[in-house]
């Protein structure tokens, strides 16, 4: 791989670390109805997303810099197919854990509503909705990087550096940020473009154990501040 000559140094947690615009891709992580909008799955299962609004008017600016210096933006939607067959049964732990699925359990009425491919609850936010030219990838599990095209996508691309937004933070960021670390891939996570699931000290939680063990903590003023000054790509 040629060495890259389009460094810039983001300020960040623990400390700022330096990035190629060649080697980045902005990581959008579930910005669905299902995360971000009132009546979907998270405020049906009684989680508070009343964070999630400046996450979606963050995560545009952060995304408009990044399209303008020529940095790929890869969304990722989660979900399941409508019979929840990519879920897994009774034998997978994830029919036991997903809140989603104990939802539609105790609510058969929802039941096929709650992050079913091709419904509302599955559908990026209407602020955020991916551009020509944007990736988007589907995944069945918290984890990005699991059963996905996601790490095809980046090596084929040369990418090595992963800055994050979306929701929630201690869960798919978190997750997909760890399985990068253990594949060599260095993760950013925009603090104020991200929303927990849970109070509020699984924020600084997720955002301690990503800063001290497994990533970096910076900021969309950060992001932007340095993203911004890079010349537009033709
Ligand atoms: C709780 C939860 C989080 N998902 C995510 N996108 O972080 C879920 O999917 O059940």
């Amino acid at each position: 791989m040629a060495p890259a000559d389009d460094t810039f140094l983001l300020p960040a947690r623990p400390e700022p670390i330096p990035l190629a615009v060649s080697r980045t891709a902005v990581i959008v992580i579930d910005m669905q109805n299902a995360y971000a909008s009132p009546g979907g799955y998270l405020d049906l299962a009684g989680f508070d997303i009343s964070g999630a609004q400046r996450v979606i008017d963050n995560s545009r600016g952060v995304l408009e810099v990044a399209r303008r210096a020529g940095m790929p933006v890869i969304y990722f939607q989660n979900g399941w197919d409508p019979d929840y067959v990519e879920a897994g049964g009774p034998g997978s732990p994830n029919w036991h854990k997903s809140n989603a699925l104990k939802t539609m359990r105790a609510r058969p009425e929802l039941l096929g509503r709650l992050l079913a491919r091709g419904g509302w609850d599955y559908e990026i936010v209407e602020a955020l909705k991916p551009e020509p030219g944007d990736i988007v990838l589907h995944k069945t599990r918290y984890s990005g990087f699991f059963n996905s095209q996601l790490d095809s996508v980046l090596r084929s691309r040369g990418i090595r550096n992963l800055v994050f937004v979306g929701i929630a933070t201690n869960v798919c960021v978190e997750s997909t940020l760890r399985d990068g670390f253990f594949l060599e891939y260095f993760g950013v996570v925009l603090e104020d473009a991200t929303h927990q699931a849970g109070p509020e000290f699984v924020q600084q939680a997720a955002l301690y154990n990503i800063e001290t063990f497994f990533g970096w903590v910076s900021s969309v003023a950060d992001f932007k501040g340095v993203v911004g000054q890079i010349a537009p790509t033709a």
